[in-house]
C-alpha cells in the first residue's frame, strides 16, 4: 500500500516536474525532429564536452518546431514518450523493488532539474524542484551529477543536504558530517561550519593541462560567432547552440585539433 511520504513525494515530484511537461516537450520533439532530418550526434547534445555526456534534451535551436502547433508534432512527442516512459509512471513498481534496499537519488541537473536554455549561466532551476530535491534528500543520500564545475552547480541547486558531484564526477563533494576515514590519496577534507565536507578529486593532477587546453580552446574558437568556452574546472564544453549551422563542422575541426595536441 502507497505510504503518505509517498504519496506526497509523488506529488511534489510531479508538482517540479510540471515544467518539463510544458516547457521542455519543445525540446524533445525537437530533438527527435532533429535527429531525422540531419546527422546530429546521438544526444543532440549541444557542446563539445571532452568527456562526452550530454543531456537528452538539448536539440539545435535552429530547428526549433512548436510542439503544440500541429498534431504531427504531437504523435512525434507521444511515440518518443512511449520510448522514454516517465519514472513516475511506475513508482509503485519501484517502490516494491526498493524493498529491504538501501535507496542513493543520482540526479541530472542540466534539462533534469533545471530546463534547457540558451546561456548555460542562466539554466536556473525552479523553487518547486529545489523544495521537492531538499525533501528528496532528507529521506535518501541525494547526489547531483553535472558535467558542470561542481561550484557552479552548487551555486545553481543552493542545498546543502545533497552530494555534488561536478566535472561528470571528477569533483566530488559531499555534505558536511563527521567524517571517520578517507583514503588520504584522492579525498581532503575541509572543516565547515556544520561540519567537514569531503572532496574527492582524483584528477587533481591533471588541472594545470586541462586549463591549458582551455586557454587554447578559448583562442581557437574566438572568432567563431555564438561559440563559448565553459570551464568547468576538470573538463571543458564548448558549446554550439548559438552558432550558425555552416559553421558548426570548422568549430568541430577546431576543437578536435586542440584535443589532439
Ligand atoms: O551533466 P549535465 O548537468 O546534464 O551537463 C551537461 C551539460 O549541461 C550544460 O549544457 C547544456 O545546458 C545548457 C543550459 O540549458 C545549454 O545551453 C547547452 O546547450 C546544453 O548542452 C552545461 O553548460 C555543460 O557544461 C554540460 O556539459
Amino acid at each position: 500500500m502507497i505510504s503518505e511520504f509517498q504519496m506526497n513525494m509523488k506529488k511534489k515530484l510531479n508538482k517540479a516536474l510540471g515544467f518539463q511537461k510544458s516547457h521542455s516537450t519543445k525540446q524533445w520533439v525537437n530533438k527527435i525532429s532533429s535527429s531525422k532530418t540531419k546527422n546530429n550526434d546521438e544526444n543532440g547534445g549541444h557542446d563539445l564536452s571532452m568527456i562526452i555526456a550530454r543531456t537528452r534534451s538539448n536539440p539545435p535551436l535552429e530547428l526549433t518546431i512548436d510542439a503544440a502547433s500541429t498534431s504531427s508534432d504531437d504523435s512525434i512527442y507521444n511515440s518518443w514518450v512511449v520510448e522514454h516512459p516517465s519514472a513516475l509512471d511506475s513508482f509503485d513498481r519501484m517502490i516494491k523493488a526498493a524493498k529491504g534496499k538501501k535507496i542513493v537519488v543520482f540526479l541530472d541537473y542540466d534539462g533534469t532539474l533545471s530546463p534547457i536554455v540558451d546561456d548555460p549561466n542562466r539554466a536556473f532551476m525552479s523553487d518547486e524542484m529545489r523544495a521537492a530535491v531538499r525533501e528528496v534528500a532528507k529521506y535518501f543520500p541525494t547526489a547531483i551529477i553535472s558535467g558542470r564545475g561542481r561550484e557552479k552547480v552548487k551555486e545553481f541547486v543552493q542545498l546543502g543536504n545533497v552530494y555534488y558531484a561536478g566535472s561528470h564526477g571528477m569533483d566530488i563533494m559531499a555534505p558536511p558530517r563527521p567524517v571517520k576515514a578517507c583514503d588520504g590519496k584522492y579525498h581532503t577534507v575541509v572543516a565547515g561550519k556544520k561540519g567537514s565536507e569531503v572532496l574527492f578529486q582524483p584528477a587533481k593532477k591533471y588541472l594545470p593541462a586541462i586549463q591549458e587546453m582551455i586557454t587554447e580552446l578559448e583562442e581557437e574558437t574566438r572568432k567563431i560567432h555564438g561559440a563559448t568556452v565553459e570551464d568547468n574546472r576538470f573538463c571543458v564544453s564548448v558549446h554550439y547552440r548559438q552558432v550558425r549551422e555552416e559553421d558548426y563542422n570548422i568549430l568541430q575541426e577546431k576543437v578536435k585539433s586542440v584535443v589532439k595536441n
